[in-house]
């Protein structure tokens, strides 16, 4: 059966399918597919087809599996979808959805939702997110925006968007940027457009081995080290989330030039949640215009967590060291 006008419905695991069992005190991922189709007016859930992808908890999926739901959704939509929703776990939510948006070159919407409290604990928000995701991706206002994350009556763009809170219905964000959409009851509200990066669509699979390093006060040069010191050849590459505008601690630098010697890629983005790697001109030892003197490369105002799937997203697609910069610092 032709699935043209429909929404495809992609089961991601996470809380929005799970249920709390008092006897074993434990949320089980028991929801079934048709169970979440009742949480919508029938006439919206007649015009949904369910792809049962996987039911794990966010915390067990990888960039390569983020990957693979990627061909799956780029498949439904050559087969006709209009629009994708995605319910899946908040704790990698903004990964994944981002990792998606990278590679997202179709005009359909893809919708990424969660739920913090499972479906049927008091005033969880597993059915209200569905929905308004639903009303999302039948939108064509959507059209042409990207991936986008459907949470407590708002839409934010995949490039915006952060985990600010575990344990709050409101726990997304995007800070000094704010919603892209909202719902008003029923209709989607566009606030803005948001102008997307480069989008790298089926140019070879990401790397799978990027490694995220966080600077922090004292921090010895042991993990650096033992990345540095790989024998196997595993590492692809590393990202650092530096102090500031993208310092370190001195004691990092002989191994980061190793590593810049054997030609893995170094990235220095900073570790402030509003951060950039623009500052002012130092020259102290292990500061961010030292780094990139050594061959490190510039992450710009790219959150670490980014920085880590653009740099392995641009190494799956081959790019030059020169093509790699500019792709970190487009916005
Ligand atoms: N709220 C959630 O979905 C959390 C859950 N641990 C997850 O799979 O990400």
């Amino acid at each position: 059966m032709s699935n043209r006008g429909k929404v495809a419905l992609v089961l991601a695991g996470g809380q929005i399918g799970m249920k709390y069992n008092p006897q074993t005190n434990s949320c089980q991922p028991t929801v079934t597919a048709e169970e979440m189709l009742s949480w919508l007016p029938q006439e919206l859930a007649g015009k949904i087809f369910v792809v049962d992808w996987s039911r794990q908890p966010s915390s067990h999926y990888t960039i390569r599996m983020t990957s693979d739901l990627v061909q799956i959704l780029s498949k439904t939509v050559v087969d006709g979808a209009d629009g994708i929703v995605v319910a899946c776990g908040s704790d990698t939510l903004e990964e994944m959805a981002y990792l998606t948006d990278l590679y997202w070159a179709y005009p359909q919407p893809v919708i990424f939702t969660a739920a913090t409290l499972p479906s049927d604990s008091r005033g969880s928000d597993a059915s209200i997110n569905l929905y308004q995701s639903v009303l999302a991706s039948f939108s064509r206002e959507c059209w042409g925006m990207g991936v986008l994350a459907c949470l407590q009556d708002q839409l934010f763009a995949a490039s915006e968007m952060t985990e600010t809170a575990s344990q709050r219905r409101n726990s997304f964000s995007a800070p000094d940027r704010g919603p892209v959409a909202q719902f008003i009851g029923d209709r989607v509200d566009i606030l803005r457009q948001k102008r997307r990066a480069q989008v790298l669509e089926e140019k070879g699979s990401p790397a799978r081995d990027v490694e995220l390093l966080f600077a922090s006060l004292g921090s010895n040069d042991k993990m650096v080290e033992f990345l540095a010191s790989d024998e196997k050849r595993e590492l692809d590459g590393l990202v650092i989330a530096g102090f500031g505008s993208g310092n370190v601690p001195p004691s990092w630098i002989p191994h980061i030039k190793k590593l810049v010697k054997d030609d893995i890629p170094v990235v220095i983005t900073s570790r402030c949640p509003q951060g950039h790697t623009r500052g002012m001109p130092y020259t102290f030892e292990g500061n961010m215009a030292r780094l990139l003197e050594i061959g490190v490369f510039d992450g710009g105002g790219l959150r670490p967590l980014q920085a880590r799937l653009r740099l392995a997203v641009a190494l799956g697609a081959g790019l030059s060291r020169q093509e790699l910069q500019a792709y970190l610092l487009e916005e």
